[in-house]
């Protein structure tokens, strides 16, 4: 079975105005996106509601992040429960700045990955090597390391609401994207140890897909690789070149 291509937008603690919100909701609205891929936006919590009120329905909503307890004194946190109550799909889980600016250990990542599952949200689910460790060749085995926390807290069959974001933290907001070659082959790495980890058929059907620097000119090259089922975007995702790269898969715009 295909997998079916998917980008997200992960607009981080942008944008800063209501206004400006609803002007990337418009671009959305009027735009002809490919009916085949799969398109999530993941605004800063504050607008999580209102930007889901005015988007078009074919476009799912995403958190950028959720707690692992359903209620109670966790100041500041959202909890998977909320978000699901909230009629929101899906949440971005271990993004690279979670993960070192707020100190979040895989084993976090692990606990609310279960949580959101437990409560039926959807995970994408990031992962990726700094640039140090890229260049000591330690790029499969962090990724493994990362991915390890989390195949050991899930059952087969959770797989299917998992979409792994490989984001090395060196092309994260740098504009210095990874080639597709470097792309194609730490997803393939990644698939493998899926397969090994988990099971060849989780490894076949989970989607794997590529962000950090993601651009309209960059994205065709990367998405013709075949283990690259899509993108996670960051800034590029607070543009109007967000709909090419929804677009990346179409022969021409349409
Ligand atoms: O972190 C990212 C998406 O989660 C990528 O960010 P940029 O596209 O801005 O590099």
């Amino acid at each position: 079975m295909a997998r079916q291509f998917f980008v997200g937008g992960n607009f981080k603690m942008n944008p800063v105005s209501r206004q400006a919100k609803a002007a990337l909701a418009k671009t959305l609205n009027k735009a002809d996106l490919d009916p085949a891929t799969e398109v999530v936006v993941a605004p800063p919590a504050i607008y999580l509601l209102p930007l889901k009120d005015i988007l078009r329905k074919d476009v799912k909503v995403s958190a950028q992040n959720c707690y692992f307890k359903d209620s109670g004194a966790f100041t500041g946190e959202i909890s998977p429960k909320q978000l699901v109550d909230s009629e929101i799909p899906y949440v971005i889980l271990g993004h690279s700045e979670r993960r070192t600016l707020f100190h979040e250990t895989s084993e976090l990542v692990a606990t609310k990955t279960r949580a959101a599952l437990d409560s039926s949200l959807s995970v994408i689910l990031c992962i990726g090597e700094t640039l140090q460790e890229r260049e000591a060749d330690q790029t499969a085995k962090v990724c493994q390391t990362q991915l390890k926390a989390v195949v050991e807290v899930l059952k087969e069959s959770d797989w299917s609401k998992i979409v792994i974001a490989y984001e090395p933290v060196w092309a994260i907001g740098t504009g210095k994207v990874a080639t597709s070659s470097q792309a194609q082959e730490a997803h393939a790495d990644i698939r493998a140890y899926l397969s090994k980890a988990v099971s060849p058929a989780v490894a076949e059907t989970t989607r794997i897909i590529y962000g950090g620097s993601v651009t309209a000119a960059n994205c065709k090259e990367l998405s013709t690789k075949p283990d690259v089922d899509g993108f996670l975007v960051g800034g590029a995702s607070l543009k109007p070149e967000f709909v090419d790269i929804i677009n990346a898969k179409l022969e021409r715009s349409i």
